[in-house]
């Protein structure tokens, strides 16, 4: 799938969120989408699952079926988990079974007589998540999926979308967290200023500069997870503190 100088905006005369994004995305390739609040990861993304139209530039290449799962689930429906995720795959023209399978391996199974309104955040994360890939997609798309997910779930998605992705699916999922980052060969798109780079592509291909920073104890977590979300390896070297006697530690 391949985005050609892709330009997005919401409405005539509003400023553009995207201006100019060429990108490949590839069978098989799991891709984290990165950067800041508001930097247009939810665009990005609405545009690669054909919600939203380019302005300017082209999208090729986007397979047929396609799961989607957004930001905040709409949970203000009448339904119960199970209702909604019948219907959605007879919208599909698919049995009711074929969600079970997903539904189970992200322990959604007692939930599913609740009905959606009553479910809690994490809970309605997941029924979003199992819709999505109830389609059986060739192109699976998560925004955020990893928000208010249990820590057994939030493990469970990374290795699960590996397997998608080895059966052929391209799977494009933002994610804040950095829950992807030991996916091995994952692909990584930072969005900053308009635009989306492909991490790989940006960086060098000579030499590395090593950039000695010092900042406050308490920002360098932080700007180290946001050089981190950019591609660049970090060490984070923190001040040197009591050291139990005879630990025989390098101070470094
Ligand atoms: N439906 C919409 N109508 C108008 N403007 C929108 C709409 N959705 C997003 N925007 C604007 O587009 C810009 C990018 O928003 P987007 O949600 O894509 O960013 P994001 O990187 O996903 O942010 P976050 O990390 O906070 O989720 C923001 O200025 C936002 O206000």
């Amino acid at each position: 799938m391949r985005l050609e100088h892709v330009a997005f905006r919401y409405r005539r005369r509003a400023p553009w969120v995207l201006k100019d994004v060429s990108l490949t995305l590839t069978p098989g390739q799991v891709t984290e989408v990165t950067g800041r609040n508001g930097a247009g990861k939810s665009t990005l993304l609405r545009l690669l699952a054909g919600l939203r139209a380019p302005c300017r530039g082209d999208i090729t290449g986007r397979p047929a079926r396609i799961g989607y799962a957004p930001e905040r689930f709409p949970a203000d429906q009448p339904f119960t988990a199970g209702d909604y995720l019948d219907h959605m795959a007879a919208v599909r023209g698919l049995p009711a079974t074929a969600w079970r399978a997903w539904a189970d391996r992200l322990g959604l199974g007692r939930l599913l007589q609740v009905r959606l309104p009553d479910l809690s955040k994490g809970s309605a994360q997941k029924v979003g998540l199992v819709q999505a890939l109830t389609a059986h997609p060739g192109l699976l798309v998560l925004d955020e999926p990893f928000a208010g997910l249990d820590p057994a779930t939030r493990s469970a998605l990374p290795p699960l979308l590996g397997e998608l992705a080895r059966a052929g699916s391209t799977v494009v999922v933002s994610d804040h967290q950095r829950c992807l980052e030991h996916l091995p060969a994952l692909h990584r798109v930072h969005v900053a200023g308009g635009t989306a780079v492909s991490v790989e592509t940006a960086a060098p291909s000579g030499a590395m500069a090593v950039l000695e920073v010092a900042v406050a104890a308490g920002e360098a977590e932080a700007l180290a997870a946001e050089l981190r979300a950019r591609g660049h390896p970090v060490h984070l070297r923190q001040p040197a503190g009591p050291r139990p006697f005879g630990s025989g530690e390098n101070t470094g």
